[in-house]
């Protein structure tokens, strides 16, 4: 937590100012109490009240002005904190990749993002004042209580080795609570989540009173270990009452004899009773804010394993070149030196030491030059060229179980690839290759002959865009959906919104909605049919203007009239822009530059329809059934 502190510590700073302030008044006031009595109830000194009095009132709102400053700085404080916190998880969830998102249930991040980093602001403002206040008014009372009477202050002291023992294990056994009652909530959460999502499928299958059992079997676990914890506060919660109670009698009783018998006087037992109620009021909290510290460290475990999360797909090493140049620089102010050097040396050992220095920062220059070269290959603007170098991929969670098997091919810039195969082939697999969405396994991805790993990611995916089979879109107009990822001022131009829709068959719908492109369509695009999401999914990639562009499955929702009038928008489009297809329709790759057929993660077939319609191979036999369906053969022509 240090780092999203630290641009507070002034802020801190002051708020210990005025804490210390804040004590200071409360650790006196009990005195002038003592005074009043002893001076003026007891020795009669009467004119002395207004004077003591309007000590008493100063004292109490200084006191009043300190805790007012202390209590907003360090809310102010927390909240600083956890907003730097929150903004750094988010971004981090930007930075994970697809095995994270694979493994990681949505509501679990949810529960990060929100209970846990509130739980984190709620203990480093709240809780961590008031544990202060709580050690200093307790050790503050005790000195007092000795400087008023030591042997009552030693009868009371005999407590405090059961405080003790009593904290200690109400903090062990909460720790492992605070840490189940978390995950329960992430699962709960998680349940709701997946179900306001996926209501449709429960509500057609009419799964709701299994859901609901299913939902009620979690909440009753959240229940539960709510209940644990509490059963574990009642557990202590009485003694540690019981020990506040047990301070009071031991005043009254002890207290009172030793005024009896002359030994303190009465107004010293009124101070040593207030300084007892100073500790009696962090007795009792100890347990609230153990309770609250122990959660406090169960969200921080949960935070820190997001933060620390590695992704598998990273920037590439940008220090090649710059290493490089710095042992470049590096060698050629050696050689520059040994001048200086022969002066302190043997002339023949400078002249050696030049020599060799200078052939170092030769050799060192040559490697910067290749370096700098393959960055700035690598930053490039990316023409559409793609090559499988013999590429092995399985997935990182099942890394034995190869999903992709010696895939070489190459496309040109500028040409259309099909990609044909039955479900479950690898073919939406091979495309997330191109976008580095994964890394190989073995072999290579090249675009335009730079392997994808070198090329800065962000660079790579603003030009591989690829319209996934899951077409999310986001609850904002349709116009706001179409321009997500284009340039402001293209997103800005209606035109250009409009004309990427004409191409991807979506301007008609649109415009016979009540709003036209301003239309708000819901989370997931509510509201709208399969053809038409998956027409506004392609609209929005088209207006991006990927140099490569990869369509998955995205007509198969589409009448063929649309999709062949979308296919003919996209050949007028641009000549220069690689379009690969995923499709399982023969009529959706026809046309394609190289069609591969795909199955069980290889290539079985690859050549243009012509070459492998006169294969006589799968693909064949593929477009001979849907050949036959589309020409009626399904009804007995
Ligand atoms: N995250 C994952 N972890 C492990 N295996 C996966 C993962 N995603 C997909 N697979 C497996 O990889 C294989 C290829 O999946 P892929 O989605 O690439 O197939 P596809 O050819 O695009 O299928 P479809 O035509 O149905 O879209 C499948 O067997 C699938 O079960």
């Amino acid at each position: 937590m240090m780092p999203y502190c630290r641009p507070d510590w002034p802020r801190v700073a002051g708020a210990l100012v005025m804490f210390a302030l804040n004590n200071t008044m409360a650790l006196t006031i009990p005195l002038i109490s003592g005074l009043i009595v002893d001076r003026v109830i007891v020795q009669g000194h009467t004119d002395e009240l207004t004077r003591l009095c309007l000590m008493m009132v100063t004292f109490t709102i200084v006191r009043a002005i300190g805790r007012y400053g202390y209590t907003m700085w360090m809310e102010r404080f927390g909240q600083n904190s956890i907003y730097r916190l929150v903004s750094d998880e988010y971004e981090k969830l930007h930075k994970l990749d697809f095995t994270y998102f694979n493994h990681t249930r949505t509501g679990d991040i949810m529960s990060r993002l929100t209970s846990d980093t509130d739980a984190i602001r709620h203990a480093i403002s709240w809780v961590s004042y008031n544990v202060l206040d709580c050690v200093v008014m307790f050790l503050g009372a005790i000195i007092m209580m000795f400087t008023i009477d030591w042997r009552l202050a030693l009868a009371l002291g005999a407590v405090t080795p059961f405080l003790f023992l009593l904290t200690r294990g109400l903090s062990k056994h909460a720790h492992p609570l605070f840490y189940a009652i978390r995950n329960s909530l992430a699962s709960l959460n998680s349940m709701v989540e997946e179900n306001i999502e996926g209501n449709r499928v429960v509500k057609a299958f009419v799964r709701e009173p299994y859901e609901t059992r299913k939902f009620d079997e979690r909440n009753d676990d959240y229940m539960q270990r709510n209940m644990d914890l509490a059963y574990n506060s009642r557990r202590y919660m009485p003694w540690l009452d019981g020990l506040g109670f047990a301070l009071q009698l031991i005043t009254f009783g002890f207290g009172g004899l030793l005024v009896i018998n002359g030994y303190m006087t009465l107004g010293n037992l009124v101070s040593f009773n207030s300084y007892l109620w100073m500790i009696d009021g962090p007795v009792r909290q100890s347990g609230w804010l153990i309770n609250d510290w122990q959660r406090f460290n169960a969200s921080c475990i949960k935070i820190r394993r997001l933060l620390t999360e590695q992704s598998h797909i990273n920037e590439p090493q940008q220090s090649a070149a710059p290493a490089a140049e710095t042992a470049a620089q590096n060698s050629v102010g050696t050689a520059a030196e040994p001048a200086v050097v022969a002066n302190a040396a043997a002339t023949d050992a400078a002249v050696a030491t030049d020599g060799t220095a200078v052939a170092t920062a030769t050799a060192a220059t040559a490697n910067a030059s290749t370096a700098t070269t393959t960055v700035a290959a690598a930053t490039a603007p990316i023409h559409g060229d793609i090559r499988f170098e013999h590429v092995d991929f399985a997935f990182p969670d099942d890394p034995d179980t190869l999903i992709l098997t010696d895939i070489d091919f190459h496309i040109p810039a500028g040409a259309k690839l099909g990609i044909l195969g039955e479900t479950g082939a690898g073919k939406s697999t091979l495309v997330s290759l191109m976008a580095r969405f994964y890394d190989p396994t073995a072999g290579r991805v090249l675009i335009d002959g730079v392997d994808v790993r070198q090329r800065p990611l962000a660079a790579l995916r603003s030009q591989v865009c690829i319209v996934a089979q899951d077409t999310f879109l986001f609850s904002d107009t349709i116009g706001g959906n179409i321009g997500f990822g284009a340039s402001e001022d293209e997103a800005r131009d209606e035109r250009y919104i409009q004309r990427m829709a004409q191409i991807a068959g979506a301007d008609g719908f649109i415009r016979s909605m009540p709003d036209g492109y301003s239309t708000i369509v819901g989370e997931r695009g509510v509201g709208l049919s399969g053809g038409q999401k998956q027409r506004l999914s392609l609209a929005r990639a088209l207006a991006d203007d990927p140099a490569i562009l990869i369509m998955d499955d995205t007509t198969s929702a589409v009448d063929m009239e649309t999709e062949a009038e979308i296919q003919r928008h996209l050949r007028e489009l641009d000549g220069d822009k690689t379009i690969v297809t995923i499709a399982h329709r023969i009529s959706s790759v026809k046309d394609a530059d190289l069609i591969l057929v795909l199955e069980h993660g290889r290539i079985v077939e690859r050549g243009t329809h012509e070459q492998l319609v006169a294969a006589h191979g799968r693909y064949w036999q593929i477009y001979h059934k849907q050949l036959g369906l589309a020409a009626g053969e399904s009804q007995g022509y």
